[in-house]
């Protein structure tokens, strides 16, 4: 039986904490919440399942040298560069190609880099059980979440008919994925207590994997082959450059987890959260009486509800309610809380003009 290994998917682009986040230093990198980047902790929280010597970190080849200094207990060599994002299901198969040369009957998980998760026992016996499942049948697995909340941010899993019990942890035949519904159907989903959130993290065997490209990706399987092969010559940066500007933009939610059959879902109770914009980071960090979230330095004359950055300067608010404020790098952002999933569309903005390139 393979090994265990980790492929972690570090492509972020570094819109939703702007100004804080930018493309050269992208919310992986960040240390918003803990310590330690989010990706440093994605490591950490793999003791005793999987040591840093048997992970690979994939991410943007302008990246390489930042995340290496983000997470130096992972083996230089292990931290690749992309040369352009060509989404989630080349990250994959990338990841798969690495895997497949070190161990061609390896068993792995596709990790996120810039997620929080909660009871790290609860978070490791579900990867655990995955993972022995995956060892021994051609299954392709995914880590579900129980949902607390109808959130429209999320991709969601239909539990089907039981299929096994491993570390305490219920893993369900997957009846079907959607990906982000309105928020009408997110409830729906919630309150029938059949749905998961697609956390986005997946496990499988070499061959379970490629087995599945081949079937309904042949472009990735080809490309499985042909990394796996470049990585034991040494060539793996030529044939990256080589091959992906050909490859189709797809996520592998599309690609794969929306049409193969042999999908199981854990059924996670762990705690998680994607921190997917300012206003989530209230959920991380304490909040004065009057329910302003802060790090850094604020005062405030009245008004409540804000979260502020402000870690090198002093930020004064008179009457604010629910706003948020970041002071960072230069640049002052301001914007009602509830339009904080708009900043990626600002950056989108910013991005067209001249002049804000090294703010971006
Ligand atoms: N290396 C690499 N990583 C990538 C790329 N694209 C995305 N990633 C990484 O893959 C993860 C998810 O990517 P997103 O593109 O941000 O996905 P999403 O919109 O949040 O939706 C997906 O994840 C949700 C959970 O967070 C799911 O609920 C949803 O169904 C979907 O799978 C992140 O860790 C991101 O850094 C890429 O081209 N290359």
């Amino acid at each position: 039986m393979g090994e265990r290994y980790a492929v972690i998917m570090a492509g972020g682009k570094g819109e939703r904490f702007w100004p804080l986040s930018t493309s050269q230093h992208p919310k992986q990198l960040l240390s918003l919440v803990g310590k330690r980047p989010f990706l440093a902790q994605a490591v950490e929280r793999l003791e005793g399942l999987v040591p840093p010597e048997r992970v690979w970190v994939v991410t943007n080849r302008d990246l390489v040298d930042a995340t290496r200094a983000a997470v130096p207990e992972v083996p230089a060599e292990q931290i690749v560069g992309e040369p352009m994002g060509r989404d989630t299901a080349a990250a994959v198969a990338c990841g798969g190609a690495l895997i497949k040369a070190r161990d061609p009957d390896g068993v792995f998980c596709i990790l996120t880099a810039d997620h929080v998760i909660g009871d790290l026992p609860l978070f490791r016996s579900t990867l655990r059980g995955a993972m022995d499942l995956a060892a021994g049948e051609d299954l392709l697995l995914t880590i579900g979440i129980e949902p607390s909340e109808p959130s429209t941010g999320f991709g969601y899993i239909e539990a089907g008919e039981p299929y096994a019990e491993r570390e305490g942890v219920s893993f369900h035949r997957a009846a079907r994925f959607v990906e982000k519904p309105d928020r009408a159907t997110a409830g729906e989903y919630c309150a029938s207590g059949r749905y998961c959130w697609n956390s986005g993290m997946f496990v499988w065997s070499v061959p379970a994997l490629q087995r599945a490209f081949d079937e309904y990706r042949p472009q990735l399987s080809g490309l499985m082959d042909e990394l796996s092969a470049a990585a034991e010559a040494g060539t793996l940066d030529e044939a990256m450059a080589r091959t992906y500007p050909e490859l189709e933009k797809i996520s592998i939610d599309y690609a794969l987890m929306e049409k193969a059959s042999n999908i199981v879902m854990a059924r996670g109770t762990f705690a998680w959260d994607d921190v997917g914009s300012w206003p989530a980071v209230r959920n991380h960090w304490a909040a004065d009486e009057a329910g302003n979230t802060v790090q850094g330095t604020c005062e405030t004359l009245d008004g409540g509800g804000n979260i502020v950055y402000s870690p090198d300067r002093l930020t004064a608010l008179i009457g604010m309610e629910d706003t948020v404020v970041v002071q960072a790098e230069g640049v002052t952002l301001v914007c009602p809380r509830d339009r904080a999933q708009d900043v990626k569309k600002l950056v989108g903005k910013l991005r067209e003009k001249q002049g804000y390139e090294n703010l971006l």
